[in-house]
């Protein structure tokens, strides 16, 4: 895997590590602070929803309670049978239902048991009149059950069967001075109209309900759920609030709220806490209210009042901001150093293949700019360096060539230079259908001189033939030492009569010039014309043989080998 991809997929994994902590820790946090800002808004929601259904009541209730005071109603429910009293409290009783909001109200007398009733389209104007309560009747339970509990005020959703109306009753006892209950009054309120106004108020995400003291529904949008009669119902059978949570854990958390707040007995005190309803994680807050001695409870969808969808534009920001930072990330890293190294990379693969041409590196501001800068500089060095020692090593191997040629006495050429040369003459010779002369020449008796008057003797007298051997050829010969006492003169070009010129001219030469130096010596001379063609073996054979037969006729002679026959020539 390339460094590149490396880089990028640790970056991506680091980032998106990071990324996912931070969504975690952001999803908490959010958690956290959407919980506190719930329960803020239910505890506000409730005290708004409570407040909204005493303002409602407390008219009503203040009216009933005035009405449950009216000496002219407490008199007449001693003595019902009174025709004037009953007149006075009918007359009162009808201007209580003019001041109360639904222009109906309800009057049931303990001793005789007769409820009177009448309404706002005053349906029941000369007959107020309605029923007889029986103690063993069902539907009159509700009045009987209040006097048995000595209450003062109640208020309770309930269906009355012979009026054929459901309403939110507000009943209140009707005491004479003793203290004594002597019958109920009250008003109803419009079911329907009163759970429009206060319960099903279109807010999404807001449900409002109100339970009664042992929690059974009275208020709520759905009437299925409300506990029509509560009061009369055996413990068990009432719709209670816990009715409405899915999880055990749940109704047991909202009951044991009610009764922390009943035991407080305080108003305007507020409970929360999460609930399940309907599946939906939902925040429920209770409050008491003492005057009516009912809870509201208000319960909060949270996901439907800041649904999810709210964070998306964050989200989207949060991913936008991750991309830039990876693009971003990867152009430095690409600019600041991956395409650095990759140059680099190219120039050591050039150096390593012996060229010191670098291609043009990038040098970023950093370690990786700097260790490029002291490549180049390396380079640059190691380039002069190399240069220096090829041209050194080629001096060296031009010198080590012309010494491998060069006869280190007489600084002739040597016999491989001689070789060479006379290989480039064949070849010359063939090309231009030329000839050129091969001249062989031996000192004679140089035993003799080496044991006679030394080895160094020997040496100078050979330095010396070989500078009359130079003096005796023309500027463009190849005078060489053969080995030994033995030297051969390639000439070209060359003609019979130039061979035999210089041939007995070397021979002269030897022959006076060593006299003068007063050591004597004389040289047998071999010479061959070679023809285009022939081989450098054949060459030097017929040479040799000339000088072998210069040798042989009493030395000091030159033997020239021609094509026509052997001409030996002592002069
Ligand atoms: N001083 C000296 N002597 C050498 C050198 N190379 C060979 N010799 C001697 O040269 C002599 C050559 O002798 P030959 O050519 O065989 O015989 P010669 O005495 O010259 O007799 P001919 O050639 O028949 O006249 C030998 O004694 C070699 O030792 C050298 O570099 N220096």
């Amino acid at each position: 895997m390339s460094l590149k991809t490396r880089i990028i997929g640790l970056a991506a994994t680091l980032m998106i590590v990071a990324s996912l902590a931070s969504w975690l820790a952001y999803q908490a946090l959010s958690e956290d602070i959407i919980e506190r800002w719930g329960q803020q808004v239910a505890e506000i929601q409730v005290r708004y929803d409570s407040a909204r259904l005493l303002q409602s009541l407390e008219r009503e209730i203040g009216l009933a309670k005035q009405m449950a005071n009216s000496q002219a109603l407490i008199s007449w429910a001693q003595t019902p049978d009174n025709d004037t009293l009953a007149a006075e409290a009918i007359r009162q009783m009808e201007s209580f239902r003019d001041n109360f909001r639904d222009n109906s109200y309800f009057v049931a007398l303990r001793k005789n048991g007769h409820y009177y009733y009448n309404n706002a389209a005053n349906e029941f104007a000369d007959n107020q009149f309605r029923y007889v309560l029986e103690p063993d009747n069902p539907d009159n339970a509700w009045f009987y059950q209040l006097i048995e509990e000595n209450r003062d005020f109640h208020l309770n959703v309930n269906p009355d069967v012979e009026l054929g109306v459901t309403k939110l009753w507000i009943d209140v006892v009707m005491r004479n001075a003793n203290g004594e209950a002597v019958g109920l009054v009250g008003t109803g309120l419009n079911l329907d109209s009163f759970l429009q106004d206060i319960v099903d108020i279109g807010q999404d995400g807001i449900t409002t309900l109100f339970v009664d003291y042992n929690g059974a529904i009275q208020l709520y949008r759905d009437r299925n759920y409300i506990d029509f009669a509560s009061l009369v119902k055996p413990e068990g059978q009432k719709n209670t609030v816990d009715l409405l949570f899915d999880e055990t854990e749940d109704k047991q958390k909202i009951l044991g709220m009610l009764q922390l707040l009943k035991k407080r007995d305080q108003a305007g005190e507020v409970e929360s806490g999460f609930v399940m309803v309907d599946g939906q994680k939902q925040l429920a807050g209770v409050a008491y209210l003492p005057t009516i001695g009912w809870f509201e409870i208000t319960l909060l969808d949270l996901n439907t009042l800041l649904p999810n969808s709210y964070l998306w534009p964050l989200l989207g920001v949060f991913l936008a901001a991750l991309i830039l930072t990876l693009v971003l990330f990867h152009t430095i890293i690409q600019s600041k150093i991956l395409k650095p190294i990759t140059t680099l990379e190219k120039a050591v693969e050039e150096v390593r293949g012996g060229s010191f041409e670098l291609p043009r590196l990038d040098k970023p501001d950093n370690e990786i700019g700097r260790l490029s800068h002291h490549f180049e500089q390396m380079v640059d060095a190691l380039g002069n360096t190399t240069r220096e020692l090829e041209d050194k090593v080629a001096q060296r191997t031009d010198e080590l060539n012309r010494l491998a040629r060069i006869d280190p006495l007489t600084s002739l050429k040597n016999r491989r230079g001689l070789d060479e040369t006379m290989e480039e003459e064949i070849q010359r010779a063939r090309r231009q259908g030329s000839r050129f002369g091969v001249i062989w020449i031996d000192v004679d008796h140089f035993k003799s001189i080496n044991d006679q008057q030394g080895h160094q003797i020997g040496d100078q007298i050979l330095c010396r033939v070989a500078l009359w051997l130079k003096a005796g050829v023309r500027p463009y010969d190849h005078p060489g030492r053969w080995g030994g006492d033995e030297f051969v003169v390639i000439l070209s070009p060359c003609d019979p009569d130039t061979l035999a010129d210089i041939a007995h001219r070397i021979r002269q030469m030897v022959e006076r010039e060593s006299e003068r130096s007063g050591t004597p010596v004389t040289v047998s001379v071999g010479a061959y014309l070679a023809e285009a063609g022939e081989t450098s073996d054949s060459i030097l054979h017929h040479a040799d043989s000339a000088l072998y037969d210069a040798k042989r006729n009493g030395r000091n002679r030159v033997c020239i080998n021609t094509t026509e026959g052997e001409e030996i020539n002592p002069l």
